[in-house]
């Protein structure tokens, strides 16, 4: 099956893990209805909680959660692929959260999830700070998921600046990576597009970004800019800042022949990693 209809839903997600589901419901049935078969929705999609012990103790264990088992619905009912940018979900036996992203088949049930890998901690020179590992437990293990489309590989947010994950992803079979995020406004007006589009042109991969946008709290202005880019490196759909989605068609076989022409996947060699390091400091 070499096409199909990605959609990316753009949202606010604020403390009300029901508001939040109500507003990316109605979206996913949007696209649905324009044909969509692929639908994304951004990273924290059930709640971006700016405090850690409201963030515990709304989170639900993956089996309790009302948004996944609502998507699980929704999915089965549209006939569509749902991806669960990712959800906050309390881990057993842990204190810190997962950041845990889902990929639900048409029939309802979970095709794969991923833990988001790298942890944002960071501090801005405008003041902005965030810890995210005080609040969630990283995963370790990279996740692609196979498809009827191919091999999808997921990621979130922050992971976008690890360029060697989706190289791996890549190498392993994934013409098509999913990063869904939270990105500050910042780091968005910067980064994002750029990160987006490296990847994509790096590995010959489409890009598929699902992206919160506004102000989600009172200290927390995320960027918006869903995108959907081809192997090319070109962006196919993009958001500005508001909520709403976007849909393009996936054509694979654009992978394939994106490959052919530049093959910098099978060009990768094996080189030394130890540089060698020349004094050139030192006269002749
Ligand atoms: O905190 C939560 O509840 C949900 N998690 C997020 O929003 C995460 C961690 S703060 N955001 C990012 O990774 C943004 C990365 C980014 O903006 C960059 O790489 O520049």
């Amino acid at each position: 099956m070499p096409a199909f209809k990605a959609a990316c839903i753009q949202i606010t997600s604020k403390t009300d893990v029901h508001e939040n589901l109500k507003t990316a419901t109605e979206l996913i049935r949007e696209a649905a209805a324009e044909g969509a078969n692929f639908i994304g929705t951004p990273e924290v999609t059930n709640m971006l909680e700016p405090h850690k012990a409201a963030a515990r103790e709304k989170a639900q264990l993956q089996n309790d959660d009302v948004t996944l088992a609502s998507f699980r619905q929704l999915a089965d009912e549209l006939d569509t692929w749902i991806l669960a940018g990712s959800l906050v979900i309390k881990k057993p036996n842990e204190d810190r959260l997962a950041n845990r992203s889902f990929l639900i088949r048409p029939d309802g049930s979970i095709a794969a999830q991923y833990d988001k890998i790298h942890m944002f901690d960071v501090e801005l020179d405008t003041g902005e700070s965030h810890k995210e590992s005080r609040a969630y437990a990283p995963g370790d293990k990279a996740v692609i998921a196979q498809t009827p489309w191919g091999q999808i590989g997921l990621s979130v947010c922050y992971d976008v600046r690890f360029a060697h994950l989706y190289q791996a992803l890549a190498q392993a079979g994934a013409g098509i990576f999913t990063i869904p995020a939270a990105f500050t406004h910042t780091t968005g007006l910067a980064h994002w597009e750029i990160l987006l589009r490296a990847r994509a042109i790096e590995n010959g991969a489409y890009v598929i970004a699902p992206a919160q946008c506004g102000q989600n709290s009172e200290k927390r202005r995320t960027y918006g800019h869903s995108m959907i880019i081809n192997p090319w490196g070109e962006k196919i759909a993009e958001m500005g800042e508001e909520t709403g989605f976007i849909t393009a068609d996936i054509d694979t076989d654009q992978i394939k022949r994106r490959r052919q022409q530049i093959p910098n996947l099978k060009n990768n060699r094996d080189f030394t990693f130890e540089p060698a390091i020349y004094d050139a400091t030192a006269a002749e």
